[in-house]
C-alpha cells in the first residue's frame, strides 16, 4: 500500500502512459472525479490496475513496487486456488477436472490498489458504485479505515476492516460455473471519514479462452436446469468493462430466461428449453 502511495503521488507525466490506457491494457491507472447514475452519487476513485498472470505486468516506477506485487500476487493466487478447491469439495464435484476445464494452470489474474481520498465537497461521494467482481474470487485487503459495503438480503452492511483481516468476495465466474449455487457478491465503497482509505485486490477468474458454463451435474440436479448459458471468459470480461458499473447487470447476458411458453402455451422449465431462450441485453 505504501508502494501503491508513491505511485500515486508521482508527477502526472510519469503515469500518462497509463492513465491513458484502455480496458485491454495490461496496466490501468484511473484517476478522479465522476458521477454515478446507478446510485446517484459522485465517486471519488484512484486505481491501478494490473495483470499478474499469466503474464506479470507492472509500472516500472515506484522501483520496489514490482518485487511486492509479484510475491503479493503468487501468494494470493495460491491462496485463491486453494479455497477454489474448498469450494468445489462443498459442491461435491471433482476439483481436478473443473480445474482442467477452466484451465486454472494458466488463470487469468489482476492486482487492483484502490485510493480514496477524503472529500469536502457536498454531495454524497462514494469510492465505486454496487458492482459484483467479473471473475471468481477476489481477495481484498483494507488499510484500517471503514468504507466497503456487501449487500445481504437487500441491506447495506459495513465490512469492517478488522486488523490483518482479508475478505474473500465470490464473482460472477463463480455463480455461472456453480449454476447460481454461489452467488457473486454485490459490494462497493464508500468515502465515509477524514481518513484516506485503500484496498488492494487480488482477483482471480478462469483462463481467458475458457468457456465458462454451468457444470452439467450441478445444472442437472437444480431445480430450473441452466441458469447460465456458457460464454468465453474473455467475451464476459470485455461486456462486463464496457458496460457502466450496475450492480449484477453484466450477468444477464448469460442469464437463461426461464419460464417460456412452448408452442403448446405451458411454461417449459427443461434444460433444452430453458438453453434456447437466452437473455441478451446487447
Ligand atoms: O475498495 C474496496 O473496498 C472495494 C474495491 C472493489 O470492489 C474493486 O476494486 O473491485
Ligand atoms: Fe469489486
Amino acid at each position: 500500500m505504501e508502494a501503491c502511495k508513491e505511485l500515486y503521488s508521482l508527477p502526472r507525466e510519469e503515469m500518462a502512459e497509463y492513465i491513458a490506457a484502455g480496458p485491454k491494457d495490461p496496466i490501468r491507472i484511473g484517476t478522479g472525479l465522476f458521477y454515478s447514475d446507478v446510485d446517484d452519487a459522485v465517486c471519488r476513485r484512484d486505481y491501478v490496475k494490473m495483470i499478474a498472470h499469466p503474464e506479470f505486468y507492472c509500472p516500472a516506477k515506484p522501483t520496489n513496487l514490482r518485487e511486492i506485487t509479484m510475491e503479493y500476487s503468487i501468494r494470493t493466487r495460491e491462496l485463491l486456488l486453494e479455497l477454489m478447491q474448498a469450494i468445489f469439495k462443498s459442491l461435491e464435484l471433482d476439483g481436478g477436472r473443473i480445474s482442467e476445464a477452466l484451465n486454472l494452470e494458466s488463470c487469468f489474474q489482476i492486482l487492483v490498489g484502490n485510493n480514496y481520498p477524503p472529500y469536502a465537497g457536498s454531495d454524497w461521494v462514494m469510492g465505486i458504485s454496487a458492482h459484483s467482481d467479473h471473475g471468481l474470487l477476489t481477495l481484498l485487503f483494507q488499510n484500517g479505515v471503514d468504507g466497503l459495503e456487501v449487500k445481504r438480503n437487500g441491506q447495506w452492511l459495513l465490512a469492517k476492516p478488522l486488523p490483518g483481516s482479508l475478505f474473500i468476495i465470490t464473482g460472477d465466474q463463480l455463480e455461472i460455473v456453480s449454476n447460481g449455487r454461489y452467488k457473486a457478491v454485490v459490494h462497493r465503497a464508500l468515502v465515509l471519514g477524514e481518513q484516506t482509505r485503500m484496498s488492494f485486490v487480488s482477483m482471480i477468474g478462469p483462463c481467458l479462452d475458457a468457456i465458462v458454463e454451468p457444470v452439467p451435474e450441478l445444472a442437472r440436479s437444480a431445480p430450473q436446469g441452466m441458469e447460465f448459458r456458457g460464454i468465453k471468459y474473455r467475451d464476459y470480461m470485455e461486456h462486463q468493462q464496457s458496460s457502466r458499473i450496475n450492480k449484477k447487470a453484466a450477468l444477464d447476458i448469460v442469464r437463461v430466461q426461464h419460464n417460456i411458453l412452448t408452442s403448446q402455451g405451458a411454461p417449459n422449465n427443461s434444460t433444452e428449453a430453458a438453453s434456447a431462450g437466452y437473455s441478451h441485453t446487447n
